[in-house]
């Protein structure tokens, strides 16, 4: 068991209380890692791309990464940059995780959602994001930053009145480790 996991005790006349156990996820990393955990699921070799929709009661509307099209096989379908025809290049092709997970939503709507994304949202992204109704953007890395395409999502987030800010995550690493449940740390009798 991690250290940081250790249910903090305190001792009241005498008495053990157990308090809530320390070094949780906040929602904000949750929802984050959500993103990143989504990204994984991509087979774009250059950037991997999650995004995380979340709703004003922090549940969590839809999740999605950059991918193919369903029914345009992985396989088939270029995942190419630089080719000489645009045709045998990705960029034609692939549905941007922003798009996706607005689209995977299971709720009627995404109206005054926050949509959790690696990547500050490109220019088309921006619009779907805009026109679904969302009214956040948290994105991690803006490296984009200096391109007209992300130029014109700020402009147009800035004009729609969606609010965007960089998360700077607590943990740099949040490890997910399969044989690390602590069953008996987890027992109500312990
Ligand atoms: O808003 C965005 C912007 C980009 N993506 C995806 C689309 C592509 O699969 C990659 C970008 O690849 P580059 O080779 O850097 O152009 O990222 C996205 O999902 N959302
Ligand atoms: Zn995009």
């Amino acid at each position: 068991m991690d250290l940081a996991d250790k249910a903090a005790n305190l001792c009241v006349n005498g008495v053990t209380v157990q308090k809530k156990r320390e070094g949780y996820l906040d929602w904000k990393e949750y929802f984050m890692a959500t993103a990143f955990l989504a990204a994984k699921r991509s087979k774009d070799p250059s950037y991997q791309v999650g995004a995380c929709v979340v709703n004003k009661e922090n549940k969590i509307v839809g999740v999605g990464y950059n991918g193919m099209p369903t029914g345009c096989s992985d396989d088939e379908f270029p995942w190419g940059k630089n080719t000489p025809s645009p045709l045998d290049s990705k960029f034609l092709y692939v549905c941007h995780a922003e798009m996706n997970a607005i689209l995977n939503r299971n709720s009627a709507d995404v109206k005054n959602c926050t949509i959790y994304v690696g990547l500050f949202p490109c220019n088309e992204c921006a619009k779907i994001i805009i026109q679904s109704g969302i009214t956040e953007v948290v994105y991690l890395s803006d490296e984009n930053a200096h391109k007209p395409t992300y130029i014109a999502s700020k402009k147009m987030f800035d004009a729609a009145g969606v609010k965007y800010w960089q998360f700077k995550p607590k943990n740099e690493k949040i490890v997910i480790n399969f044989t690390g449940i602590d069953w008996e740390s987890m027992s109500p009798s312990k």
